[in-house]
């Protein structure tokens, strides 16, 4: 079992902050082997803008990973369409960021890459040059095969996952279905033991409505859809309580209690979320046969070029990623020692 991991990072939309965090983080060693999948001149383009060092080198598979060497970022090669320009958005560009989140998809499971950690990409511009794109976490569960993934953000002390992700508001209630909220509940509950080592995971449950629906006189979601399917996850001997008024699950009288918080919809727990630990957090797709990881945050478009974007958040993925590798290295180990 190989100690070093091989990480693929997916240096997003090239005209955002993703290829400035990258050069950022490769100037320090870690004990992983990072892989960045992106146009090799887009890092040497922005390396100079930023004044910081970094020498290229090409990846190859063929050999066993090698811990990352400070100033230097191994590259599996992507040519942009048009030469990216900090903070201008290109939609010629939009098929070369989907292409490196496919290889890297595509190299995951085939067993290439132990994880995938990506930097942000700008859903719009996506969809402005001709490809239908919600997120990297639809992305990943359609390429994937997965039935259901689960998006979940962490930081210091807080776990927020989500029942539905990139939904226009008008279309949540119909998407809460008991057989969605059945598997959503189930990949955060498997996840949050075999990922994260947690025995018995508690897991608070928001309503939809104001109050929780006030006994369905502001919304009937919880009666109908909610609390039956919290009532026979129960039965199953899940540890879930609510569903709970949101503005009451996130206080910490409640909070103390859980080890995750789980919300009906994006901005329902992401703000929240980011209010308490932007910059610190790490955004992960739960249920997937491969292992991703990313940052908190956006493209940040005014940033990109100027040196002042945090790179903390992908540190944190990074860290997450390599993480996580490491604990299914070791349960696929124990696994093979029982047989
Ligand atoms: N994982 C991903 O791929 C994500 C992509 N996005 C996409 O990013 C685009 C822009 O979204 P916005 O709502 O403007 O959010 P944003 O996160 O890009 O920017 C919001 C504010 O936070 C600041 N900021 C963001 N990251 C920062 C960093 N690392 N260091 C310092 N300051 C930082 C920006 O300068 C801006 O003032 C959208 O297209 C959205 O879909 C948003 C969130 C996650
Ligand atoms: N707000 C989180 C977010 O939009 C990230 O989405 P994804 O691209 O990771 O699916």
């Amino acid at each position: 079992m190989s100690q070093c991991k091989r990480i693929a990072i997916t240096v997003g939309e090239p005209a955002g902050i993703g290829p400035d965090l990258v050069i950022m983080i490769a100037q320090q060693a870690y004990s992983d082997e990072l892989i960045a999948i992106c146009d090799p001149e887009l890092l040497i383009t922005r390396a100079r803008q930023l004044n910081l060092p970094i020498a290229i080198e090409r990846c190859t598979f063929d050999t066993e990973p090698t811990p990352h060497i400070p100033r230097t970022i191994k590259v599996y090669p992507v040519e942009l369409k048009r030469p990216a320009v900090a903070g201008e958005l290109n939609p010629d560009n939009a098929a070369y960021v989907v292409e490196t989140l496919r290889i890297a998809a595509e190299e995951s499971l085939a067993g290439r890459f132990d994880a995938i950690v990506t930097a942000p990409v700008h859903k719009g511009v996506i969809n402005e040059g001709g490809i239908a794109f919600t997120g990297h976490t639809e992305y990943f569960e359609a390429i994937t095969q997965t039935p259901q993934v689960v998006m979940m953000l962490a930081t210091e002390g807080l776990r927020v996952a989500l029942v539905t992700t990139h939904l226009p508001l008008s279309a949540v209630s119909a998407a809460i279905t008991p057989e969605r909220l059945t598997d959503v509940v189930t990949v955060l509950h498997t996840s949050l033991k075999q990922d994260f080592g947690i025995a018995d995971p508690h897991i608070l449950v928001a309503g939809l409505n104001p109050h929780a629906g006030e006994s369905g006189h502001l919304g009937h979601e919880e009666q109908t859809t909610i609390e039956p399917t919290l009532a026979t996850l129960r039965a199953q001997g899940l540890k879930l309580t609510g569903p709970l008024p949101a503005d009451t699950l996130f206080t910490p009288k409640y909070l103390e209690t859980c080890d995750a918080a789980l919300t009906m919809y994006h901005d329902q727990g992401l703000p929240v979320l980011k209010y308490k630990g932007f910059g610190n957090a790490v955004n992960i797709t739960l249920g997937m046969p491969i292992i991703r990881t990313s940052v908190d945050h956006g493209t940040a478009l005014d940033l990109a070029g100027t040196g002042r974007a945090d790179a903390g958040s992908l540190r944190l993925a990074i860290q997450y990623a390599s993480d996580m590798a490491r604990n299914k290295a070791k349960s696929i180990h124990e696994r093979q020692e029982t047989h």
